[in-house]
């Protein structure tokens, strides 16, 4: 049985439907990753999840609970932009959240001093938030939902807005957080999935592409591809547009002088491409004959 279970989720905002009819099931220890284009309806799916949002239809079952009961005290939750009070030290806060969660005042406080060393903000606890950096401030975000032990943690984009040093830092104690609790994070970038998720939900305009393991999704979407760059002189546009129609190409993506093409037989299409190129002057910058990756099912799905 799923530790959550959801079916037909639709919402629409007046009239406008922003989620529209997903289902899908999530074992307990996994970390999934709600991917997707910016729009897709991934913020809207986590608010609905989080009950704080009211579905317009469909179901979502906790637990193997009865569809509608409430289970947010299992929960924790990240949103996007989390508001945090600069004033508070980074313990004050975490030690509210804990006492909102309906922990006495003992538990809340030593599930705030391991709570606060667990996301390495041990030595920072008694400083202002508001001199915190951008990583730190979300390695609190994660400390808040973490410290009631939630059985389920709900995280929107938690590293889309960090620098580099910042989304390290993140996603290293999601990796570890992972161990732990079952995991849904939002996220735009295909390669954060990659990094640490085990199952992918693809959204796109509300609605779900695809979804599976990320090792069966590989598995399936392997296919024989040839990418290739040309100059972006009109003779070289025009040719890549015309080679839609050769038989040995299957799908053709083409923008901007790069072309992805699924074929039938990457031996042929390969000999032919660059005699082709050769016998029409064709300047070819880059020229790759291999497998499809997760990163072409991405580009595809977003580009429908
Ligand atoms: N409160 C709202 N009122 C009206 N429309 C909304 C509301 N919230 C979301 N939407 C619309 O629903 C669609 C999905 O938005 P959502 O924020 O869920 O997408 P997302 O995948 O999380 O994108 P992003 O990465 O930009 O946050 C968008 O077209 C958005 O404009």
């Amino acid at each position: 049985m799923p530790l959550l279970m959801v079916k037909d989720l639709h919402k629409s905002f007046k009239g406008h439907p922003s989620v529209n009819g997903i289902s899908f099931g999530i074992e307990a220890g996994r970390c999934v990753a709600l991917l997707g284009p910016n729009g897709a309806g991934k913020t809207t799916t986590l608010r609905m999840l989080a009950g704080l949002l009211p579905q317009t239809a469909g179901t979502i079952t906790f637990g193997g609970g009865s569809p509608g009961t409430d289970y947010r005290q299992y929960l924790g939750y990240l949103p996007q932009a989390p508001a945090f009070y600069n004033w508070m030290s980074g313990h004050e806060y975490i030690l509210f959240a804990a006492r909102m969660s309906g922990m006495n005042a003992r538990e809340a406080a030593a599930a705030s001093g391991a709570v606060l060393e667990r996301v390495g903000l041990g030595s920072a606890a008694r400083r202002r938030i508001g001199g915190y950096s951008g990583g730190m401030k979300q390695r609190l975000g994660l400390g808040q939902a973490l410290v009631h032990r939630p059985r389920l943690l709900l995280l929107d984009e938690p590293v889309s807005a960090l620098d580099p040093i910042g989304r390290r830092e993140v996603m290293e104690l999601l990796r570890d957080i992972r161990e732990e609790t079952t995991v849904i994070f939002s996220t735009h970038v295909l390669h954060d999935a990659e990094e640490i998720c085990d199952d992918v939900v693809l959204m796109n305009k509300g609605t779900i592409a695809v979804q599976g393991t990320l090792s069966s999704l590989r598995a399936e979407y392997s296919l024989p591809v040839i990418r290739l760059t040309t100059g972006k002189e009109d003779s070289a546009i025009r040719w890549l547009e015309a080679l839609r129609h050769k038989d040995f190409i299957e799908e053709a993506l083409i923008s901007d002088g790069k072309a992805v093409f699924n074929v039938t037989d990457v031996e042929l299409a390969r000999r032919t491409l660059l005699q082709e190129a050769v016998e029409l002057d064709i300047p070819l910058l880059q020229f790759e004959a291999g497998s499809s990756t997760l990163e072409d099912l991405f580009m595809k799905v977003v580009g429908t």
